[in-house]
C-alpha cells in the first residue's frame, strides 16, 4: 500500500525537499495495519548541517521584515492548511492511527489556528518606552531570538510543528523542526505549505531522526532555543543540555493529570470529560486526566454510565469516518500499555472493562477502565500514555486536593461540579499548568498551554508563547548631562 500524498524525501532544507540515502531507513508503520507505507532516510551530519546553515543564513533578513510581511506569510499558510484539511487530516491518520473522525477537526485545523493567530500577532510585536527622571528615558526592543529547534512527539505530529513553527517564525526566527521518527510525515507537508504560501527558504527546515538526530541539533552552538514535546526523561536530558549552552528552552512533557468529579456534577457531562480525558486518540494525549477521582457516593451510577457510553465507542479501520476509537500509535506503545495494565491487575486493581489487545492486524487494545485504584498503585503514579482510565474514590473536598496533588507532574487538572464556588477552589490548589472546570482537554490556540513542576518549562500558544521566542533589548537614552565622580 502506498499512502496519497508520498513526500519526495525525506528532509525538507533550504526551501526544498532533500534526500541523502546515505542516512540509516526510517520505515513508516501505518498503525492500524503495521505494513510500512513509506521508507524514509534518518538525517546524516551532512543534512544537519545543510539544514543549520540555511537557518542561520535567513534568519537575519526575515527578522528585518515587518511583521505585518511576516504575518501575512503565515495566515497565508494557514488558509492553504484549511483548503488541504482532509488531505492532510489522511495523512495524520497515515502517520499515527488516529481516526479520520479526529484528524479532520483537531490536527491541521489546529495547525492552521497556530498559523493564523500568531500570523495575526506578529505585526503587534513591539517594545515599550519607559520615562525616567530627569527627562531621561529608555525603550526596549523585542528581538528574534535566532536559530530555533524544535522537536516533536509522535502524538500530534502537524500540532505539534505548527504550534512551535508559527510563534518562532512570528517573532523573526528561523526554525529546524525533527518529528518524532514514529511520525516523521507531516512535517515536510507543514513545510512545504509554508514555503508554498511565501515563505523565504532556510526558515522552515525539516530533518528527521530519533535521538542522536535531536542531539546533535539541542548541542550544536548556532542554536538558541530548544522546544521539546515528549517525555520527561527525554525532557531532563534535552533540557540539561541545552543548559550547557545556555540555550532558551520550553518543555511540553508528559503528565498524570487528576480529573476530580463531586458527587453534585452533570453525571453525562462528567462521564463525557472522562471519556475525552482518557480514550481521544486512544487515550495518546499529554494532558489527560488519567485518575479519575470519583466521589464516592456517585461512584456505582459513574462507572455504569460510563460502561453504557464505552459500548458505543466504534473501534476499527481510522479512515472509515464512522470509526470512534483507533490502534495505537505503535508496536512498542502497544505492548508498554498492555504491560501497565498487566500490572494494574496484579496490583489487585478492578477491571471494569477492556483490558485486551484486539486480533487481527494493527496495533488495536480495547478502552480500558480500572476501579478500586489506589493512590500507590503503579498504573496510578507513571504515566501509561494510553486508553487506560484509573478510578479511584474519595469522601472530602481537602483530601481529594491533596491526592490530586501527589505526583511528580503538574501538566492539567479538571473538575467536575456545579458548585462553582468549589469548583475554583479546586482549580486554586490544582499544581497544573492548565485546569478545566466542567470540561476537559480543550487546547484552542488563545490559550497558554504547559506545565508545572516535572511536566515542563515555557508556555505554548496564546501571547504567552511570544515571551518564549523573543527577548528583549533595553535602550537607555540620556538627555541630560553625563555627571562622572572624576
Ligand atoms: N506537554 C505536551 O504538550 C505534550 C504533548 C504531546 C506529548 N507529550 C509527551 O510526549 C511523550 C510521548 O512522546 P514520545 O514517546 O515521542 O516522547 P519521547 O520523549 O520518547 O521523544 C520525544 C522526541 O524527543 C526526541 N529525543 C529523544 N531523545 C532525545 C535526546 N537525547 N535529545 C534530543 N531529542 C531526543 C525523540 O526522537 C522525539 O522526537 C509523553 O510523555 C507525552 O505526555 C507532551
Ligand atoms: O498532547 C498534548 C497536546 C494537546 C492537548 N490537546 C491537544 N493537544
Amino acid at each position: 500500500m502506498t499512502y496519497p500524498t508520498q513526500p519526495t524525501s525525506s528532509h525538507f532544507v533550504n526551501g526544498a525537499y532533500l534526500e541523502d540515502a546515505a542516512g540509516a531507513a526510517l520505515p513508516v508503520i501505518y498503525p492500524a495495519t503495521g505494513q510500512v507505507i513509506a521508507t524514509l532516510h534518518e538525517a546524516t551530519p551532512a543534512v544537519i548541517e545543510a539544514a543549520l546553515i540555511a537557518a542561520r543564513d535567513a534568519q537575519a533578513e526575515w527578522a528585518a521584515m515587518s511583521g505585518t510581511e511576516r504575518g501575512r506569510i503565515l495566515r497565508r499558510a494557514a488558509d492553504i492548511m484549511r483548503d488541504r484539511n482532509r488531505e492532510l487530516s489522511i495523512l495524520e491518520t497515515y502517520d499515527t492511527g488516529k481516526p479520520l473522525q479526529e484528524t479532520l477537526v483537531a490536527d491541521a485545523t489546529s495547525g492552521a489556528d497556530a498559523l493564523e493567530y500568531f500570523g495575526g500577532l506578529a505585526a503587534s510585536l513591539t517594545g515599550e518606552h519607559i520615562p525616567l527622571g530627569g527627562g531621561n528615558w529608555a525603550y526596549t526592543v523585542r528581538q528574534p531570538l535566532g536559530v530555533c529547534v524544535g522537536i516533536g512527539a509522535w502524538n500530534y505530529p502537524t500540532q505539534i510543528a505548527c504550534w512551535k513553527g508559527a510563534p518562532a517564525l512570528a517573532c523573526g526566527n528561523a526554525m529546524v523542526f525533527k518529528p518524532s521518527e514514529t511520525t516523521p510525515l507531516c512535517a515536510l507537508k507543514v513545510a512545504e505549505i509554508l514555503h508554498e504560501a511565501g515563505l523565504p527558504a532556510g526558515l522552515f527546515n525539516v530533518v528527521q531522526g530519533a535521538g542522536d538526530v535531536g542531539r546533535a541539533l539541542v548541542t550544536d552552538a548556532r542554536v538558541d532555543k530548544v522546544s521539546l514535546t515528549g517525555s520527561v526523561p527525554t525532557g531532563r536530558k534535552v533540557y540539561a543540555a541545552a543548559a550547557a549552552g545556555m540555550k532558551h528552552v520550553t518543555m511540553e512533557l508528559g503528565g498524570k493529570s487528576p480529573l476530580v468529579i463531586f458527587d453534585d456534577a452533570d453525571l453525562d457531562d462528567a462521564v463525557g470529560g472522562a471519556i475525552l480525558g482518557n480514550f481521544y486518540s486512544s487515550g495518546q494525549v499529554c494532558s489527560n486526566g488519567t485518575r479519575v477521582f470519583v466521589q464516592k457516593g456517585i461512584k456505582q451510577a459513574f462507572l455504569t454510565r460510563l460502561a453504557e457510553r464505552l459500548a458505543d465507542a466504534k473501534i476499527g479501520d481510522p479512515m472509515d469516518e464512522q470509526v470512534s476509537f483507533g490502534p495505537m500509535v505503535s508496536e512498542g506503545q502497544l505492548g508498554i500499555v498492555e504491560r501497565y495494565i498487566a500490572k494494574g491487575i496484579e496490583e489487585g486493581a478492578r477491571l471494569v472493562t477492556g483490558g485486551k489487545r484486539l486480533d487481527g492486524q494493527g496495533y488495536y487494545i480495547e478502552p480500558t477502565v480500572f476501579a478500586d485504584v489506589t493512590d500507590e498503585m503503579v498504573i496510578a503514579r507513571e504515566e501509561i500514555f494510553g486508553p487506560v482510565m484509573c478510578v479511584l474514590d474519595f469522601e472530602a473536598e481537602a483530601e481529594v486536593l491533596t491526592r490530586a496533588n501527589d505526583t511528580e507532574y503538574g501538566l492539567a487538572a479538571g473538575v467536575f461540579t456545579r458548585d462553582l464556588t468549589r469548583a475554583h477552589r479546586m482549580v486554586a490548589g490544582f499544581q497544573a499548568g492548565t485546569c478545566f472546570i466542567n470540561s476537559y482537554n480543550d487546547a484552542p490556540v488563545e490559550v497558554p498551554f504547559g506545565g508545572v513542576k516535572a511536566s515542563g518549562v515555557g508556555r505554548e500558544n496564546s501571547k504567552a508563547a511570544i515571551e518564549h521566542y523573543s527577548q528583549l533589548k533595553s535602550v537607555f537614552v540620556r538627555m541630560d548631562r553625563v555627571e562622572a565622580p572624576f
